[in-house]
């Protein structure tokens, strides 16, 4: 079952759901979803010597990314084609019985920004701020603006709770996360036996 806006104003009472900061509830709440803004920090892949990522090595991924921080009343270009990290100005935590995915907002797609190139899902147990995967599909440079409406969040009621929620217990790479974060598929727990 997906939450309404009446569901999602009672979880958040509830205190288990949490969106903050939610300055204005009146034009963040949607019918069925949360407007989340765009945070200041983003990482941008820069033209690297590297012949290609190996996506377990660490220092090729460090080397790759190069971080930059919007000051107030400025833009960040979003050319076509571009690829960027970027992240929710608002840190969520999602409890254990709920699903919540990240969608585009469709006054953004008509102008061909995508806010998730292809993993849009927070885990049952998940905290932190989202690292938005931006891309510009279109032809045109696009402007953002931190503390735009960006991306909405939807909430799925799950069957039963999560028995083992994202989160530190464990070893959840992104827990907690307060800005973009690269990725950190080099922590992933190797499976036992003969693969
Ligand atoms: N666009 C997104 C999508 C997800 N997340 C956060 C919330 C998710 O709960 C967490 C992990 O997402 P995935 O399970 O899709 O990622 P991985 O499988 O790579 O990570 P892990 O091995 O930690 O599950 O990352 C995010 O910040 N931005």
């Amino acid at each position: 079952m997906i939450l309404s806006d009446a569901d999602i104003l009672r979880r958040l009472e509830e205190g288990d759901l949490v969106v903050e900061p939610l300055d204005d509830p009146d034009i963040q709440i949607q019918p069925a979803s949360i407007d989340l803004r765009l945070g200041r920090e983003f990482l941008e892949f820069q033209r690297t010597n590297i012949p290609c990522i190996h996506p377990n090595s660490e220092q090729e991924v460090d080397e790759y990314v190069d971080s930059t921080h919007v000051e107030e009343g400025e833009e960040f270009i979003l050319h076509p084609g571009d690829f960027v990290l970027g992240t929710t100005h608002e840190r969520v935590e999602i409890p254990p019985d709920l699903i919540a995915h990240v969608e585009g907002r469709s006054s953004l797609g008509r102008l061909a920004i995508v806010v998730h190139a292809t993993a849009g899902l927070c885990d049952p147990g998940f905290e932190g701020k989202i690292t938005l995967e931006l891309s510009n599909l279109g032809t045109a440079p696009v402007a953002l603006t931190p503390g735009m409406r960006i991306s909405q969040l939807t909430f799925t009621e799950l069957k039963s709770p999560a028995d083992r929620p994202y989160g530190k217990e464990r070893g959840s790479k992104y827990q907690d996360q307060k800005g973009p974060q690269a990725s950190k598929i080099q922590g992933d727990r190797e499976f036992g036996g003969d693969q």
